[in-house]
């Protein structure tokens, strides 16, 4: 019954029993005809993680007993509290291919109408539109928020769900060391971006029927959200990846080519692997004794996250400080394990969606050689990061970068401002640009909730780090 979408009556009174349905005369409980057959509305999981919708007509001759039946679903259904029934849902246009509209249209409103959830649709202007509108609006009547867009518009979600809940709670979410609140509402993620790696991890899929249907559950997890400050001030939020080096080259420089749609990524990417820039820095990270390799994949009841939740984990006594010095070529805090269609293990496979941490990937500057190296790795169905020598994996609750250029230019004003731009990457977080090099990383277990009753499978099981 968990699995059931909606129950309605049949064809006596419905045209397109699918999508739109006629509304009765009066209440649905109390019908002036006497339909003879009801139809089930139901999710039905399948390979890969995937979840799709099906629907079965029962007919009985005694409209009285049918009228029961669906009388007694949804009554069931009505009892189910978690499932939301009013959603506040932004639509981002412009992400990845440009399909953001059309999947609400022609995937997510339908599923939407057939589960009975009004919902408010709002087409995102702009960047920062979400983010804005989720700050100012009246959202007392919503049960949940919705985004149908890649990684950077969830960002914005989470952004002004919690800067919302912070101002509400006199939080000043500025200073690093706030236990930030969590947001009322729980959001659900469809994806319709270029990577989508918060949908994939938390769903083992970016099919956009599948997180309908997780939303229509109303199952929801907890989320691990880390901020980056800098300054003393709040930059971002970040629940999928921040990364300096070279996936932040190839952010900033993928922005002038946003007109190719996703394969922008693919040319900036060729770019800066031919480059081969190595970045000098130093990160000192609160470790956790647990090391990514040696973790468990995280799924559908992962006990490592419910431990986390019922916050049973020792603290920050057997965590340990340590400092790691060099030049980098890449420099990356996963929130989560990023994978993605195109990299199905993602940076850090083992990484979990609510466990307090960040797996902390540092990749040495070495040869072109080792670059594509790794790059396969990333691509692989099978293999990890790891294990690869030039590569060191950590488990952080938070750490702290810092660029040695600037560091240098403290003590020596030698360093002409040119130098040390061309000595500098920015971060890539979530897909946006940051440009403070200095930054502080800090892990908010479980902050937000999100619809997702989890991948039921690792993506793609492997046997050994070979
Ligand atoms: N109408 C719009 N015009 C321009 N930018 C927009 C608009 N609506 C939203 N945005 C911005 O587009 C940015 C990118 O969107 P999104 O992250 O959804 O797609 P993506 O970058 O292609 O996917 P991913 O982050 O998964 O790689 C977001 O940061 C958001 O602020």
């Amino acid at each position: 019954m968990t699995d059931v979408l909606a129950v309605r009556y049949g064809d006596d009174w419905i045209h397109e029993v699918n999508v739109k349905e006629k509304q009765p005369p009066t209440s649905p409980t109390s019908p002036t005809v006497c339909p003879t057959n009801f139809i089930l509305h139901y999710a039905v999981p399948g390979p890969k993680n995937k979840w799709s919708h099906h629907s079965v007509t029962m007919s009985h001759t005694d409209p009285r007993q049918v009228a029961s039946w669906v009388k007694t679903i949804r009554n069931y259904l009505m009892g189910l509290s978690h499932r939301p029934r009013k959603i506040l849902l932004f639509v981002n246009p412009f992400g990845g291919k440009k399909k953001g509209l059309k999947i609400w249209e022609k995937d997510v409103q339908p599923l939407m109408t057939i589960a009975g959830i009004d919902t408010k649709m709002l087409v995102t202007e702009r960047v920062g539109h979400a983010r804005d509108t989720l700050l100012s609006a009246d959202l007392s009547d919503f049960h949940a928020v919705v985004c149908i867009g890649g990684d950077g518009t969830l960002a914005e979600v989470i952004n002004g769900l919690v800067l919302r809940a912070s101002r509400d709670r006199q939080i000043d979410p500025n200073n690093s060391e706030a236990d930030l609140p969590t947001p009322r509402l729980p959001i659900g993620v469809i994806p319709s971006g270029s990577t989508d790696t918060v949908a994939y991890s938390l769903h083992g899929t970016t099919d956009v029927q599948t997180a309908a249907i997780h939303i229509i559950f109303g199952d929801n997890t907890g989320l691990d959200i880390s901020s980056v400050h800098s300054d003393r001030r709040l930059l971002r939020l970040y629940a999928s990846m921040l990364s300096y080096g070279y996936l932040g080259d190839v952010i900033r420089d993928s922005e002038k080519f946003r007109w190719m749609g996703p394969q922008r990524y693919d040319y900036s990417g060729f770019k800066k692997i031919v480059a081969n820039k190595g970045y000098e820095g130093e990160i000192h990270l609160l470790s956790d004794p647990c090391h990514p390799a040696t973790s468990t994949r995280c799924i559908k009841n992962c006990t490592r996250c419910l431990q986390h939740m019922h916050n049973s984990i020792p603290d920050k006594e057997i965590s340990r400080w340590l400092t790691v010095r060099g030049k980098f070529f890449m420099v990356n805090g996963a929130n989560l394990s990023c994978g993605c269609s195109r990299s199905p293990m993602g940076f850090s496979p083992h990484c979990h969606v609510g466990d307090g941490c960040v797996d902390v990937i540092l990749v040495r500057h070495t040869s072109f050689f080792n670059n594509i190296r790794m790059l396969l790795r990333l691509s692989s169905k099978q293999k990890t990061l790891y294990d690869l020598p030039f590569v060191e994996v950590y488990r952080a609750r938070e750490f702290t970068f810092r660029a040695l250029p600037t560091l240098h230019m403290q003590s020596s004003n030698e360093i002409s401002n040119r130098y040390l731009k061309s000595s500098l990457s920015v971060w890539n977080c979530d897909g946006e640009v940051i440009d403070s090099s200095n930054v502080k990383i800090r892990v908010h277990c479980q902050l937000v909730n999100v619809f997702t009753r989890r991948a039921q499978e690792p993506v793609h099981d492997r046997t050994c780090f070979c």
